[in-house]
């Protein structure tokens, strides 16, 4: 008998934001409406939240779950977790985000959860391997800026603004249909400075930032990107192959799951 799966799930963990005037502004979790749409448009999943998770509960979360997006947000990485202090003091942090994603990526590619990082979570993906990060990318000699134009409109801050030349024999290039480069938005301050050991670099800026990495002992699928392909994801060819991509992969995570939930409750009980 052929049994149809359920609509996979994916855990997109959450910002923490101070949101209202100042002197009544209220902690929020929140998740932004464009990564969510393209999780569940892209990929025909469905985005799930555990607002208030701890990294104690990270493993058992992850065994609800068929899949993980770690979003882009404003806020920064501590450089604590790569062993720097923080270099400009204006720029947000969200610590309560850092301490559960980096579990969620280690525990996530132990357990081949298929995972998907987008910029602040490409990042987060680097630090979490033991990799670290410049803190002012456009400060360094010889690199673009990578920032949007903050007074632009959005469709203008999210237009393609550079060209990334892609790995061949990689996932990404085969995403891409083999081409060997393609164009990105681009809207990060910070970027890779090392790279984490288990991550290969598989695309990168006209000055040689890295703005893809792959997980080489991946057991699903596990690539990070540095731009924004959950932008009007429908839009792209190489964003809609993405999130197919991963869809792909949580329908696999989902009917394994399925399935060895069947066979638990067909086992025989012993006393
Ligand atoms: N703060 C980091 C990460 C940048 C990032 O994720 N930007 C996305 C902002 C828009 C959004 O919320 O999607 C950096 O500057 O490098």
């Amino acid at each position: 008998m052929s049994v149809a799966s359920a609509t996979p799930l994916v855990w997109m963990p959450a910002d923490h934001r101070l949101l209202g005037e100042t002197v009544h502004a209220q902690p929020y979790l929140i998740l932004g409406d464009k990564y969510a749409r393209a999780v569940k448009v892209g990929a025909q999943a469905q985005p799930v939240m555990f607002p208030l998770a701890d990294a104690s509960e990270v493993a058992r979360l992850l065994a609800l779950v068929d899949g993980v997006v770690l979003t882009g947000s404003p806020s920064n990485v501590h450089p604590r977790h790569f062993g720097e202090p923080v270099a400009d003091p204006s720029l947000p942090l969200d610590e309560a985000r850092d301490e559960v994603t980096l579990a969620v990526v280690r525990q996530a590619l132990a357990e081949g959860v298929p995972l998907l990082g987008i910029c602040r979570g490409f990042q987060e993906i680097n630090v979490a391997l033991g990799g670290s990060l410049h803190q002012a990318v456009h400060a360094l000699p010889g690199y673009l800026d990578h920032r949007e134009p903050k007074s632009a409109p959005l469709d203008e801050q999210y237009a393609p603004r550079h060209e990334v030349t892609l790995q061949p024999d990689s996932l990404l290039h085969r995403l891409a249909r083999g081409a060997p480069s393609v164009r990105v938005n681009s809207l990060h301050g910070q970027g890779i400075r090392r790279l984490a050991p288990g991550l290969r670099a598989v695309a990168h800026a006209p000055d040689g930032l890295i703005e893809a990495v792959e997980f080489e002992q991946a057991r699903a699928f596990a690539l990070a990107v540095q731009w924004h392909p959950e932008w009007r994801c429908w839009e792209d060819a190489l964003s809609s192959a993405i999130f197919e991509a991963f869809g792909q992969a949580l329908r696999q995570r989902r009917a394994r799951r399925e399935a060895e939930a069947r066979a638990f409750a067909a086992a025989p009980e012993f006393p």
